[in-house]
Order: C-alpha cells, then structure tokens, then sequence
C-alpha cells in the first residue's frame, strides 16, 4: 500500500496533492529517522516500527501509530499518513477505524469508510469513493454532479451527516477528482439555513430565502409521537396552550411545587424569571423539555414524554426518608436515539459573584413543551419549532423565535411575511456600522498604550475611540440587539 489519508481533507488543492505525492517520492526512496510527531503535524511518515511482526491481536502499537490514531480520533484532526512497505499502515488503519467505530457507536452514520478502488475497499469493509460520494463516473463538472447528489437522497445524507472521512489508497484519486470532491462537500454542505437566518439579521432577505421560508408552512411529524414545540410571543398563549393539551389527556394529575430558600423578601424577585417553574401539573403522555444539561446527550432543550412515575428517593441526601413518586420521561436524544430517566428535583442558585448563595429553587429539571415563550426560549436550540408569524411578535421576536430552530427540517413557519422578520432599523445601521478587526488595522492608527491611559472621566470615551470602533448602545438599541442574536 501507498498511502492513506484520514479525515475531511477538502481543503487540499491539486497542487497541494501532487506537492504530497513529489515528497512521498522521496520519501519511499530516502527512509528518515524515526521522529517524534507534534500534535501540530497532520501528514505524517509512519516509519519502520520496531516491534515484532505477529499477529495483529498479539501486538501493542507503536508510539508512533498511536500518535496519528490519537491526532484523527481525539484532535480530529485532517490526518495524511503514508509510508514505505510493511511498516503497519494497515494495522493502523484498522485501528483507526475500529476506535473510530467505538466513538461514533451510537451514531454509525457519523463514520464513512471508503477506498479509491473496489479491492481495497472491500480490505477496510467499506465502499468506494465514488460510490460514497453518488457521483457515477465523476466526469461531468461540479453543477452538475451537486444536482445528481441532491436527487440522491441517500448520497446527500452521506454527504451531510459524515464528520469523518477515510480514504484508503488516496494515492489512486485523480487530483482533479479530489478538487471536484472538495467543491462538492463545500456546495453541499454548505448551511443554507444559518445563511437565510443571517440575511434576515442583516436585513437583506433575498427572494430565494423567503420562498424557502414561505415553503416551509407544510405540517412536521415525527416517528417517535413527540410534536413541534410551538413559540408564542406572550405567556399566557403558553399557558393556554399547554394546559388545553394536557387536559386533553386523560389520567391522574401529578403536581409539584417548588422548594424555595432564601431571604423571603427578595427571593421571589430573584427566582421570578427563573427556567425550572414554582409548580408544575403533569400526566402520563404530557410532552416535557428539560431545562438543565445531564450529559452529552440529554442537554437543556431535549424533548420527552412521561410515561409513568414511580416511587423513589429524592437524591437530596438531608430528604433520604422523602419517598416520593417521580416522573419517568423517554426523552429523544440530540444523537436521535431515546432514553429513558427517573427525573428527580434539581437545585438552581442566584449567586453573587461572591459565590453567596442569595435565593435557590429546588424543582424538577422540567416544563411543558408543546407550547413555549420566545422569552424563554432565548438561548435554546430546539430541534422542533413552529412559529405562526400570523401572532403578533414585536420587532425583532420573529427573528428569535425562528433562529431557534437547529435546521429548516425541524422548522414549520406559517403566515410569513417579509416585513414581520425584518430587523428593526436600528439593529441593521448598528451592524453597517461594524467593520472587520483586519480592516480595523488596515484603516486605522494601531493603538499604542498611551491611547489606553486614563486622562480623566471626561476624555475617556474619546481616547478610546483613536484605536477602535466604539458603537455605543442606548437602552434602546441594546434591547433590540438582544432580541437580534
Ligand atoms: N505495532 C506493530 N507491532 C508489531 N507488528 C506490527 C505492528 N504494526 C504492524 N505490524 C506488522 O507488520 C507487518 C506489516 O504491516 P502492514 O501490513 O500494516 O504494513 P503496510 O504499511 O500496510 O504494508 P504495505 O504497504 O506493504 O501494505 C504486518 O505483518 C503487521 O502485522
């Protein structure tokens, strides 16, 4: 074998490719000392390694093998490795594969494994490049190929949802091939959604995004029996939302109230905009959001569905005699896989910078989701929104509440209209007025230190303006940028 290339390498030109190939050239001919790899190196020499040649199984890697294998799969770094005959390039792709298989275990769809030719990827267990990438024969140009992918909808999933790309014998790719291929992950991978969202920031909303956005009125549903979220510019549109859904659910009330500590006469104040609710009515059935991250994959904004409660201590360690019935909730995973979890109370604190604890609530890490407010939902990503612009949103809150939304599949937006999510004017001249940090230190004088010594209260604001952009927000502006994110 030749050489391997791990990772996404769509960033390497023609030229870069055949300058790779030169210095493999002589590298084969010319074996160098065996060198120690920094973790900045991503086109690596595996040289002779010298352990004894047995079976892969019965082998330890090499310091070096683990090296690269620790750059792809813990740096995930864009990785090309190459070197002469016989010195554990296979064993070490295997080995890449196997962890990178392990890492992505729940999410296979992650890993793509591929070979210039049939032959050697049938030797790694993978596919060819070609097929991977649903291009045929690769000959038309790149307009044209991106169209045939689209049409492919398992090809464009291929291309979407890879984080890690290997391809065994890249040696064999045609460097015109790698630079079509190259162009294809950018066209295709491209994220037209942040696209649409960032023009609607800017104000400059083209004809194609809101024919996009008018596109998406058509109604979502889901396998696993969990609605869209639906966001509502006022509270009380939550509330008559979400109680109306859990009265049509039949079945036993189950009712929490907080645990508040604290001063009582500041607290409520304090806990008054707080996630976790002073109480909450639940039934089997009810459609939950958790409000605090547990792991990896159950994060503040996974949707669930209770299916049961059951008995259980409280895991407050001074409430161990405190058994009570809790809630049982299958949650939909960010990996798309479900988990089921015994939601017991967790504990949220107003702190000051001290780190004294000024009021606390102790309250499950849950509310009801068929219905959610802009206010609250600022901050979260949420893989299922509906928003009826058709509400009456102030200036700035479409934006919010559409920008919540993880992609356009996970969005429905009925009654669009190009005026209701437009940015409000001030937000728009406060963005004209950025420019970039390099044009920055192009156009202006590079500050030096006596532009930041303090001259008195008065000429402050001035003398830092010599080096910087300074916009300054009234109360006004502030309040529309924070509605703008
Ligand atoms: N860390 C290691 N310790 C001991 N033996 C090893 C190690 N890595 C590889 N080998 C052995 O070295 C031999 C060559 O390894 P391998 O087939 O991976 O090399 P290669 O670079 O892919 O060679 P080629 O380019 O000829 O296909 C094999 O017998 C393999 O079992």
């Amino acid at each position: 074998m030749t050489s391997k290339t791990v990772g996404l390498l769509w960033d390497a030109t023609q030229s870069a490719v055949k300058e790779q190939r030169k210095k493999l050239k002589s590298q084969s001919k010319k074996p160098e000392p065996e060198t120690d790899l920094s973790p900045g190196d991503t086109h690596t020499n595996v040289n002779g390694h010298t352990a004894t040649k047995t079976k892969a199984s019965a082998f330890t890697l090499s310091s070096e093998q683990q090296q690269i294998i620790d750059l792809v799969v813990k740096d995930q770094r864009s990785v090309f490795f190459t070197g002469p005959a016989g010195t554990g390039k296979s064993v070490l792709m295997r080995a890449i594969i196997s962890e990178l298989k392990k890492k992505w275990a729940r999410d296979p769809e992650r890993l793509s494994v591929t070979a210039s030719t049939g032959l050697a990827a049938c030797n790694i267990g993978g596919q060819t490049l070609h097929s991977f990438a649903g291009i045929g024969l690769g000959k038309e140009d790149v307009p044209t190929l991106v169209k045939k992918i689209r049409r492919n909808a398992k090809a464009k999933n291929r291309w979407l949802r890879t984080k890690t790309l290997i391809i065994d014998e890249v040696s064999m790719v045609d460097g015109e091939l790698f630079d079509k291929l190259s162009l294809i992950a950018r066209t295709i991978r491209n994220n037209e959604f942040a696209d649409m969202l960032n023009e609607m920031r800017l104000g400059r909303i083209s004809d194609h995004s809101i024919q996009t956005f008018k596109e998406l009125a058509r109604p979502l549903t889901f396998d696993d029996g969990l609605d869209v979220t639906e966001l509502f510019p006022t509270r009380q549109e939550v509330e008559r939302s979400n109680e109306s859904r859990l009265r049509s659910l039949s079945g036993e009330t189950y009712h929490y109230d907080c645990v508040d500590s604290g001063d009582a006469n500041i607290r409520d104040k304090l806990l008054a905009n707080m996630m976790a609710p002073k109480s909450i009515d639940l039934k089997k059935g009810a459609q939950v959001m958790l409000i605090k991250n547990m792991d990896d994959t159950l994060v503040n904004g996974s949707l669930g569905k209770l299916e049961k409660k059951i008995k259980a201590f409280s895991r407050d360690p001074e409430n161990m005699k405190d058994l009570r019935e809790y809630p049982v909730i299958r949650f939909t995973t960010t990996d798309g896989t479900h988990r089921v979890i015994l939601c017991t109370p967790e504990d949220w604190k107003v702190e000051l910078p001290t780190g004294e604890v000024q009021a606390s609530r102790k309250q499950l890490p849950l509310i009801l989701a068929w219905a959610l407010s802009i206010h609250k939902a600022q901050g979260q990503t949420l893989e299922r929104v509906k928003v009826d612009l058709g509400k009456v949103f102030e200036k700035g809150q479409a934006y919010v509440a559409l920008s919540r939304a993880v992609s356009k599949n996970g969005l429905q937006v009925l009654r669009f209209e190009k005026s209701k999510v437009m940015a409000h004017p001030r937000v728009v001249q406060f963005y004209n007025k950025l420019y970039s940090a390099e044009s920055a230190i192009k156009t202006k004088k590079t500050p030096t230190i006596s532009d930041f010594v303090h001259q008195g209260a008065a000429s402050v604001s001035t003398t830092r303006r010599k080096g910087m952009t300074v916009v300054d927000l009234d109360e006004d502006d502030a309040t529309t940028a924070a509605y703008s994110r």
